[in-house]
């Protein structure tokens, strides 16, 4: 490891400087970077320790990760991610931060300094950096800042392409890595309501659902690929408009679509999913007029691979368009009524 720099004193090299920024940003997967960031930081500055928040989508539990790097008693750098909610004053200026967009500088009840600069996006704090030490972090507050933008600014282009151009969901790139987290959250989540309440377990599940547009070749015959295209780009602003800020919504190619769903139940999902066909079926479409979508879905286990999911939700799919389309079904529903039964060709949809 490189020797820290005494910022109290001395102008840090440029080299050192660029070298840091080469090595955290040369990651494209989200958890390397942030991974990388504190470490970076922590290796170019000597401080108690360096840690990135991360805000989540859930208002009751704005700070969804903490990953924090400090040195352990071999002087050894090591990172960890850790519960925020541990700690309910630092949460609350972690919070106060994001809300504000503005740094934080304080001393804590054990002497302790502490500097915390907000990450934005688009004027919107996604986290915070914060960093402590047994001397005062003002001298290094622009350095941090700097690194903050950086963060901020990488982390736009990564999700950018993770979307898709047309619809602004999610594309099938980013699938396994949001799969992957959203699970991860999901039995964190679980754990903290458990801690917190005492009692049960968290029982909410997560389905996986495709949505595919019927006879989608017969309104681009019709109308031409840029009614059909239309059609798409509305289809998915109603996605989201319908669907809750915690569903995870992809655009998987064509018109096609992917949805992740927590819900308590079975029947729950099937009404969200079911909900949102009528919808689509009772909506006019400009110059199109009716359109209908077929829903097939599937319970996701932590222990699935995804395209064994993926797989099991195409299959109720085909089944919706062996019968009728314009409509929803289980996998597992079909499966303990004994009606995928019969064989059936390989399913619409490209496994990985
Ligand atoms: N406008 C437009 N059309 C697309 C796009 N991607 C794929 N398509 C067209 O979507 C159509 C899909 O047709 P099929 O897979 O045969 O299915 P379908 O006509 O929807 O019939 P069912 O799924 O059986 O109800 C094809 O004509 C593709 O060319 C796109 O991005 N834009």
């Amino acid at each position: 490891m490189r020797g820290t720099w005494p910022f109290a004193s001395d102008a840090l090299p440029e080299s050192r400087l660029l070298a840091s920024v080469a090595e955290f940003t040369h990651h494209r997967d989200i958890d390397a970077l942030d991974h990388s960031l504190v470490l970076s930081l922590a290796e170019l500055v000597t401080v108690g320790s360096v840690a990135l928040c991360k805000r989540g989508d859930d208002p009751l539990h704005p700070i969804e990760s903490l990953v924090v790097c400090t040195r352990n008693d071999e002087d050894t750098l090591v990172v960890n991610a850790v519960g925020a909610h541990q700690d309910a004053v630092l949460a609350k200026s972690l919070i106060r931060s994001m809300d504000t967009l503005e740094a934080i500088s304080e001393i804590t009840p054990d002497g302790v300094s502490r500097l915390i600069v907000p990450v934005q996006r688009d004027h919107v704090a996604i986290g915070a950096l914060m960093l402590e030490s047994g001397e005062p972090l003002d001298a290094i507050r622009p350095l941090i800042d700097g690194f903050s933008r950086i963060y901020g600014n990488y982390i736009a282009l990564l999700n950018e392409s993770e979307r898709d151009k047309l619809t602004g969901l999610y594309n099938r790139r980013s699938f396994e890595q949001r799969l992957r987290r959203l699970l991860k959250s999901h039995s964190e989540r679980a754990l903290r309501q458990v801690d917190e309440r005492r009692t049960a377990v968290d029982d909410s599940r997560i389905w996986l659902a495709i949505l595919d547009i019927d006879h989608f070749k017969r309104i681009n015959d019709t109308y031409g690929h840029v009614y059909g295209d239309e059609v798409i780009l509305m289809l998915a602003q109603r996605m989201r408009a319908s669907f809750r800020q915690s569903d995870i919504l992809f655009r998987f190619g064509g018109e096609e679509f992917v949805m992740l769903i927590t819900a308590a139940d079975e029947a729950s999902v099937n009404a969200t999913l079911d909900r949102f066909r009528q919808h689509i079926a009772d909506h006019n479409f400009p110059q199109v007029g009716n359109v209908t979508v077929s829903i097939g879905y599937a319970l996701i286990g932590e222990h699935d691979y995804p395209e064994i999911v993926l797989d099991r939700a195409d299959k109720a799919l085909y089944f919706a368009k062996q019968n009728g389309r314009n409509s929803v079904y289980g996998y597992e529903a079909l499966t303990e009524r004994g009606e995928l039964a019969t064989p059936m060709p390989a399913g619409s949809i490209d496994l990985f």
